[in-house]
């Protein structure tokens, strides 16, 4: 791309960057700051009213997003505006390749999730983002729990993506409304993204990374510029009913731990923290009968093929409109093979945690082998263990060290059966579900996230430890075997 010799001569596109002086826009600024902004960063580029040159782009450049716009007036020379017209449809093109523009969003918000500012945090920094990249809004504020079932139930099915600002219970409900939706195959296929308003904001934190994942700005960048990615949904029967969940199905101390802190949400994510601990005192076993149905169970085996699925994009190729919508959903077909390669799990239980993201909270890579990839759902069965064993797994939890402890079973199956004989708390997706005996199935190739690299953002993980002897060597887990 060739760049005017006008005022934008300093204006050089070079390895996915724009690079400008910042008095190539702005005569009054005198700093003369060479900026560097990733192309991925620019979000529209234009000529005004008042013949201003503007480009809006989120610079990062000082440890902070902050939404600019750098712009200069034009000089009165018709070959200049010409110039500056080109130039700017030039940059548009480079920065939206292969991308849609001027996205149709429907955005729901839910004012009460995590630390209750999802509104105050749409107006002041998401709407200036979107209007930024002339984005088209639909924007509802929910007014009760529920609501986002009900909206997704009878939404209109023309939206490039679904934007929630809320938690993973917002998602958890607009997959449930989606599957409820006269054109069910066809809004189940419609992208969503999360902006990072709600307590744990999984979704956030395992598309955008640790380090990013409460990055309002980068959400709202992933929104415009990100694309398709794979992820698994998971069919629930519990009795007459099924749900649909994304992220995680938890009994004993994970489901304890999130629904008996719920009162604590204006502590934000350390409200998990302080509930894991509060279970570790009290070390109550879990009265559930657990089978599964094994695709593996050997750690080792696990880490070569998670490594290589880690690093890979796993992007939708096909255009989703293009999709044949009329195929029954898979989860209501009736489950044929009733008795047939269970396994079923024999010790006592403190807590069973299935899940299909590595992060289930900031804190916490419970499942770093789960890739978008895969037709399974990973578990973790953590058997009957010492206090002290259970707080070493907080350590490097972030990491996903407690991989390695021995006592943590992880599996990777393609079904599982969960039957109470007792009284406790089911989690799905952080909601609270009766405490009742479920049957959960895998489902790929149907929901959409939206995300900028295509895979999760698992960088944190050792993939290439070396397994030592003892408590933590993880390797040698082969009871689970069939
Ligand atoms: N206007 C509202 N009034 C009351 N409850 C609401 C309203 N809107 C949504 N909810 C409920 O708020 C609950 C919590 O939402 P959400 O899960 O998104 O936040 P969170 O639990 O803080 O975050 P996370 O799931 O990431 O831990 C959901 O059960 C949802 O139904």
């Amino acid at each position: 791309m060739s760049t005017s010799e006008t005022q934008f001569s300093s204006v050089l596109l070079d390895g996915g960057v724009l690079q400008y002086s910042t008095s190539a826009f702005d005569s009054t600024n005198r700093g003369h700051r060479l900026a560097k902004i990733p192309l991925l960063n620019i979000l529209w580029a234009g000529i005004d009213d008042k013949k201003n040159v503007i480009v809006s782009l989120l610079d990062a450049t000082k440890g902070k997003w902050v939404l600019r716009d750098v712009q200069g007036p034009l000089q009165p020379k018709d070959d200049t505006f010409a110039a500056a017209e080109e130039w700017t449809k030039s940059l548009m093109n480079v920065a939206y390749a292969g991308l849609k523009r001027c996205k149709r969003l429907r955005v729901l918000i839910n004012p009460v999730g995590g630390k209750g500012k999802a509104e105050a945090i749409y107006a002041r920094e998401v709407k200036p983002i979107f209007d930024a990249a002339h984005c088209e809004l639909d924007v509802t504020v929910t007014d009760h729990h529920g609501h986002m079932v009900e909206l997704a139930e009878k939404m209109s099915l023309d939206y490039d993506a679904i934007v929630v600002l809320s938690g993973d219970g917002g998602i958890h409900e607009v997959i449930n409304g989606l599957a409820k939706h006269p054109q069910a195959n066809k809004a189940l296929r419609i992208p969503i993204a999360q902006i990072p308003t709600g307590s744990a904001n999984a979704v956030c934190i395992n598309t955008l990374g640790p380090k990013d994942g409460f990055n309002v700005a980068k959400a709202c960048l992933n929104v415009i510029k990100g694309r398709p990615m794979k992820q698994n949904v998971y069919s629930i029967i519990q009795g007459d009913k099924t749900y649909l969940s994304f992220l995680t199905q938890a009994a004993g101390l994970m489901a304890d731990l999130d629904l008996g802190t719920e009162k604590l949400r204006w502590m934000g994510d350390g409200r998990f923290i302080l509930g894991y601990l509060k279970g570790v005192v009290t070390k109550n076993i879990c009265p559930i009968e657990v089978e599964y149905k094994l695709v593996e169970g050997n750690k080792q085996k696990m880490i070569s093929v998670g490594k290589e699925n880690a690093a890979k994009a796993h992007f939708y190729e096909e255009d989703a409109s293009a999709q044949d919508h009329d195929t029954a959903l898979p989860w209501s077909e009736p489950i044929k093979d009733k008795s047939e390669g269970w396994t079923k799990f024999d010790k006592p239980i403190i807590y069973l945690y299935a899940g299909g993201m590595p992060y289930v909270s900031r804190d916490l890579m419970q499942f770093p082998m789960s890739t978008p990839a895969e037709e399974c759902i990973d578990v973790v069965i953590q058997a009957e263990a010492s206090r002290g064993l259970m707080l070493k797994a907080t350590m490097g939890a972030e990491k996903g060290e407690q991989y390695w402890i021995e006592s943590q079973v992880y599996l990777k199956v393609s079904a599982l059966r969960v039957k109470p004989t007792g009284r406790g708390n089911l989690a799905v997706d952080g909601e609270h579900y009766p405490f009742e005996a479920f049957e959960l199935r895998v489902h790929s190739g149907i929901l959409r996230f939206l995300s900028l690299e295509g895979r999760y953002v698992t960088d944190a993980f050792a993939f290439d430890r070396v397994p030592t002897s003892g408590t933590s060597s993880g390797a040698k887990q082969t009871h689970t075997q069939p």
